[in-house]
């Protein structure tokens, strides 16, 4: 919310940052699912006299938003996604609060999986995971929505069938060319959504943690290649750009990807006295590093034809 006033402008929102639950839902034959949520919220809501004259009585006190989400959280009977769940905080705080114009929630789920004892399911065990399911989505009073879901920390890693040449050379240069080398990356994916009106969400349950899952899936699989021969990388820019039209290519709902993968170098091993080689490299002893690493990202999003 801006405000103009004594020829100076005032912009400001409130909040409550992340508000940590946990859900167990359990189905009729008493197999339980589980989530925990970390859930930021902002509201954006006309509430200048708090600023400017102490006068609190607009404010919705970020406490009350915080109990919101166990309240919430209670009377989803059945599982749900949690950017269904993002999505109903915001329909919440915008049609609840006269003077709340728009709420952005936030979400990061921490990544409990279901365990497998002998290669079948626990009813009610789960084990953390690594990388992280995110939603962000802003739902405005008129029901105007948008809806982002993101992957972060998805560590991956090729020994092979990468390699990086014909990039600018000058006095500054001594990376050798090389079509042998490791790739090793986190993504970071954001994806958004092209529904524009909370009348246009899906109404198929989990239908967002199908997306999340799938999602990953095509992104993993075109990293890598197929399992036997995979495929080469001529660069991170290259494998990051495919990765991103596969995902646009698969999912007609996603209008746009982000991705953000950073270049962790594992460097190569050459140890030698003047005398001696002691260890010769030969694609086989790295020094693995966190830091400096290569960072790179890009977004690609459909151009609209405007019809
Ligand atoms: O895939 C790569 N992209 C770069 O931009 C780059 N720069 C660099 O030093 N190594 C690499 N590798």
């Amino acid at each position: 919310m801006a405000e103009e006033m004594k020829g100076m402008r005032l912009e400001q929102r409130h909040g409550k940052a992340r508000v940590r639950v946990g859900r167990v839902w359990e189905t009729e034959d008493g197999r339980h699912s589980f989530a925990e949520w970390s859930v930021s919220i902002t509201l954006l809501s006309d509430c200048l006299p708090a600023y400017i004259h102490g006068d609190n009585s607009s404010i919705v006190a970020t406490d009350t938003m915080k109990n919101t989400v166990y309240v919430k959280a209670k009377e989803c009977s059945e599982q749900i996604s949690m950017e269904d769940f993002a999505i109903g905080l915001g329909k919440h705080f915008t049609s609840f609060y006269e003077q709340v114009t728009a709420a952005i929630i936030k979400i990061v789920e921490k990544p409990w999986e279901r365990m497998y004892i002998d290669g079948q399911s626990h009813e009610h065990g789960f084990k953390l995971g690594s990388e992280k399911h995110t939603t962000e989505v802003t739902v405005k009073k008129s029901g105007a929505l948008l809806v982002t879901s993101g992957i972060e920390g998805l560590a991956v890693l090729k020994t092979t069938k990468s390699g990086f040449e014909g990039f600018v050379r000058d006095k500054y240069t001594i990376l050798p060319e090389t079509r042998e080398r490791m790739l090793a990356t986190e993504v970071t994916a954001s994806l958004r959504y092209s529904f524009e009106s909370l009348s246009s969400i899906p109404a198929k349950p989990l239908y967002f943690n199908d997306r999340y899952l799938n999602v990953k899936k095509v992104l993993v699989d075109t990293f890598f290649g197929p399992p036997k021969e995979g495929v080469y990388s001529p660069s991170v820019q290259s494998t990051l750009y495919q990765m991103a039209e596969a995902v646009l290519a698969r999912f007609p709902d996603i209008s746009s990807i982000q991705l953000k993968m950073p270049n962790i170098h594992f460097l190569p091993i050459n140890l030698s006295t003047k005398e001696n080689l002691i260890v010769k490299f030969e694609d086989d002893v790295y020094l693995p590093t966190d830091e400096p690493h290569g960072s790179i990202e890009a977004s690609l999003s459909r151009i609209l034809s405007k019809m």
